[in-house]
């Protein structure tokens, strides 16, 4: 693991938009192109803006690809979806409908788990496996949508799942967390004091995945990176 600290979130997304771009270059020169999982929330935006204002030039981005961990259950145009989100700030990269896959949010549910499931495995085969994992973390210590309490934290069965959330009364689709962890990069975009417990839990916290969720996110073979601002980080021990 590695804690890469930053003054700013601005300065935390300059670096992880670089880093976004080296991986971009050595996949597309090792295997010709670039698959990437997207974060929703509140951090990544700036990041995808970046992306489409400096970096347009920077990489074939003809040769990428763009999933989601995590979808909200609402229809594309709506405020809290992530591919709205994600589309309208990456839209000056004129990005094809076939480079970014998106949950089919008008099926139910469960069926627009087991298709965004079929269309990963159409994409990459039998064995799907990212190359960069963007992952937010909520207060409560989840990450893409594995909430505490939540029995999709134990789903070792299912690439994608849906999972009801009781207190919000809103379904949201998400990458389990085996899928997620196939991947050869994992990156946590992590900002602002209100995040700083969070982050002390996960961290240096007691090991309980049922309360601090994002404790599940441990590549099997890749690299995960924290990218953060003094704020967040500002309750772990010295
Ligand atoms: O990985 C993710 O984390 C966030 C945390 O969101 P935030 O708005 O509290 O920063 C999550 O909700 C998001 O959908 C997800 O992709």
């Amino acid at each position: 693991m590695k804690l890469n600290i930053f003054k700013d979130p601005k300065a935390a997304i300059d670096s992880i938009a670089a880093y976004f771009i080296e991986e971009a270059k050595k996949s597309i020169s090792e295997k010709g192109r670039f698959d990437v999982s997207l974060s929703g929330g509140s951090s990544p935006k700036k990041l995808y803006e970046l992306l489409a204002q400096n970096y347009s030039g920077a990489i074939d981005w003809t040769k990428v690809y763009l999933f989601f961990g995590d979808e909200r259950y609402v229809a594309h145009d709506h405020p809290d979806s992530n591919y709205l989100m994600a589309t309208t700030a990456l839209a000056p990269l004129n990005l094809s409908d076939e480079q970014i896959f998106k949950v089919d949010t008008s099926l139910d549910p469960e069926s627009a788990a087991l298709e965004y499931e079929r269309c990963l495995k159409r994409h990459f085969g039998q064995d799907v496996a990212f190359d960069l994992v963007l992952l937010g973390l909520g207060d409560d210590a989840h990450t893409a949508s594995l909430f505490p309490g939540t029995s999709v934290l134990f789903n070792d069965e299912n690439l994608i799942k849906e999972v009801y959330l009781e207190d919000k009364q809103v379904y949201r689709i998400t990458m389990t967390a085996p899928l997620i962890n196939k991947a050869k990069n994992i990156a946590f975009l992590t900002f602002g004091e209100g995040k700083a417990d969070a982050i002390k839990h996960v961290l240096e916290g007691e090991k309980d995945i049922t309360k601090y969720p994002a404790q599940l996110i441990k590549p099997m073979n890749g690299e995960v990176q924290w990218f953060v601002d003094e704020a967040a980080v500002s309750k772990l021990s010295k």
